[in-house]
């Protein structure tokens, strides 16, 4: 089966490159030339474990091949995934400009039967303008081609977004017709052979279940963020809650751990977009209105924590942030709650000094020049007042505190999820304010 995804990121890279694993002839298409020539010589673009693999793999192969022109890839494929950016636009909803041009060019070189799937996430009713953009690009070239369209969001995780992609827990497909179904249960029969369902729907469905899957993850974590500033409030720990319900199978132990905010590049657009959905609809989505709403304070939490630390005055005062990537095993930083960190210190005075495995490179194109890179965990504590801790990399797991005591002006530590032993800190020396929990130490007075 001839394959083209159109949008080589993190979802169209990992699904071209999944897809090739299965034997399948797969070529992926992306508009940024730098991308591909780095493609074709072995540079990956993002940082996603494993990847680099598979695609060497399937390059070499020659069941993955990389094109900048759509028109000459597509001609020959049965299936062909959009998987294309879908940014949040100013009013918040998905901006669909990269989608149509890409319907528009297929229904300009399409030369036989096709089915176009939209993997890209989408607001219900965007498979059927994608349908309107073919149909008329179709006749337009006066063309009586036949075709399909499907929609079959992508569920993956950055940071295990292979494994995530060969063992779905899931695959939901959106379809109209028996011909495009079978085809695509074909394609997806070697990713449910773990027994997980391959669930076809009508289309809008398969649209929503995107936005829902999505919402409710979200709503798991400003639920539990709202529960652990309550928890400061009265004494007690969010850790012990967040226990006693998990063990409850009905609410689960997964996706209910606090922090300073969910980030990324799908969690805060889709929660917006689809209120938006519901609002265009005439209907509040008043629950989600809150999820975002506590998210956006959420990210405020650590700085204000630093400043009560430091009596309100953070001029003059150099903080160690480490952890950038919206979450650990990815470079990604779009909506990164370290992002909003930083700048609300740069804004009070402070000297920040950062460090991030991977997503250096990517943190230098957004972050100020008057922000310090450093060159490891411990480079960037030297001179520190305090330590601020972001992203829950491994690396960030097990420091070294009596070494980094010395090279420390002051002694606090600011821990954003909650993965760092106060009672450890504290024989040691420091002070340690975590989320959602009063500890003793934390009650401690503050250094000057
Ligand atoms: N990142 C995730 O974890 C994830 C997971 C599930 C779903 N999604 C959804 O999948 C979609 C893609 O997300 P992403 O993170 O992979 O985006 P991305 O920004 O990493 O990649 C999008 C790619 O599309 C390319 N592109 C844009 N216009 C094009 C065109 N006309 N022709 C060819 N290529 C074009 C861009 O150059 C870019 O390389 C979004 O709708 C997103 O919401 C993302
Ligand atoms: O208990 C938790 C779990 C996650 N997070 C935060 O939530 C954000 C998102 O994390 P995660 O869902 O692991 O990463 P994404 O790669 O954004 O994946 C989400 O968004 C993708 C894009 O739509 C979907 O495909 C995935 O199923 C969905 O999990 C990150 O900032 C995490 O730190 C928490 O604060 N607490």
């Amino acid at each position: 089966m001839k394959i083209a995804v159109i949008g080589t990121g993190y979802v169209g890279l990992v699904t071209g490159a999944c897809l090739a694993e299965t034997g399948a002839d797969v070529i992926c298409v992306d508009v940024n030339e730098i991308k591909i020539e780095r493609l074709k010589k072995g540079i990956i673009p993002i940082y996603e474990p494993g990847l680099d693999e598979i695609v060497e793999r399937n390059y070499k192969g020659g069941r993955l091949q990389f094109s900048t022109s759509l028109r000459e890839s597509v001609r020959e494929c049965s299936v062909i995934f959009i998987a294309v950016g879908t940014p949040p636009g100013e009013d918040g909803s998905a901006d669909l400009r990269h989608v149509l041009q890409v319907a528009r060019e297929i229904g300009a070189s399409i030369t036989g039967y096709t089915i176009v799937v939209t993997k890209s996430t989408v607001p219900v009713g965007t498979s059927a303008k994608v349908k309107a953009a073919i149909q008329l690009e179709l006749e337009q070239r006066d063309a009586a081609v036949e075709f399909e369209v499907a929609s079959n969001p992508e569920f993956l995780k950055e940071g295990s977004a292979i494994d995530d992609f060969l063992r779905p827990d899931r695959i939901v497909i959106g379809t109209e017709s028996d011909r495009a179904r079978e085809i695509l249960q074909k394609l997806y029969h070697p990713f449910v052979l773990n027994g997980h369902p391959l669930l076809f729907m009508d289309i809008p469905s398969a649209e929503l279940t995107k936005y829902a899957a999505n919402s409710m993850l979200a709503t798991k974590i400003s639920f539990m963020n709202d529960i652990a500033n309550l928890c400061e409030l009265l004494g007690a720990d969010v850790d012990a809650v967040r226990k006693g319900i998990g063990s409850d199978p009905r609410i689960g132990t997964r996706f209910i751990y606090p922090g300073i905010g969910y980030g990324g590049s799908c969690f805060p657009k889709d929660v917006k977009a689809l209120i938006g959905t519901a609002r265009e609809n005439n209907y509040e989505l008043r629950i989600l209105q809150s999820v975002d709403a506590v998210n956006d304070d959420q990210k405020h939490v650590m700085f204000a924590k630093i400043r009560r630390h430091f009596g309100g005055e953070l001029a003059g005062k150099t903080i160690a942030v480490w952890g950038i990537a919206f979450k650990p095993n990815t470079d990604d930083i779009r909506e990164a709650p370290a992002l909003v960190l930083i700048e609300s210190l740069l804004a009070a005075g402070a000297n920040v000094q950062v460090y991030d495995p991977v997503a250096m490179t990517e943190a230098r194109y957004v972050l100020s020049e008057n922000v310090l890179f450093a060159s490891s965990a411990l480079d960037a504590v030297k001179g520190a007042h305090a330590l601020a801790l972001v992203t829950e990399w491994s690396e960030f797991r097990l420091p070294d505190w009596k070494k980094m005591h010395d090279l420390m002006l002051n002694h606090v530590v600011f821990d954003g999820r909650n993965i760092y032993n106060p009672a450890e800190l504290q024989e040691i020396g420091y002070a340690y304010h975590c989320i959602g929990r009063m500890s003793s130490v934390e009650k401690l007075e503050p250094e000057v």
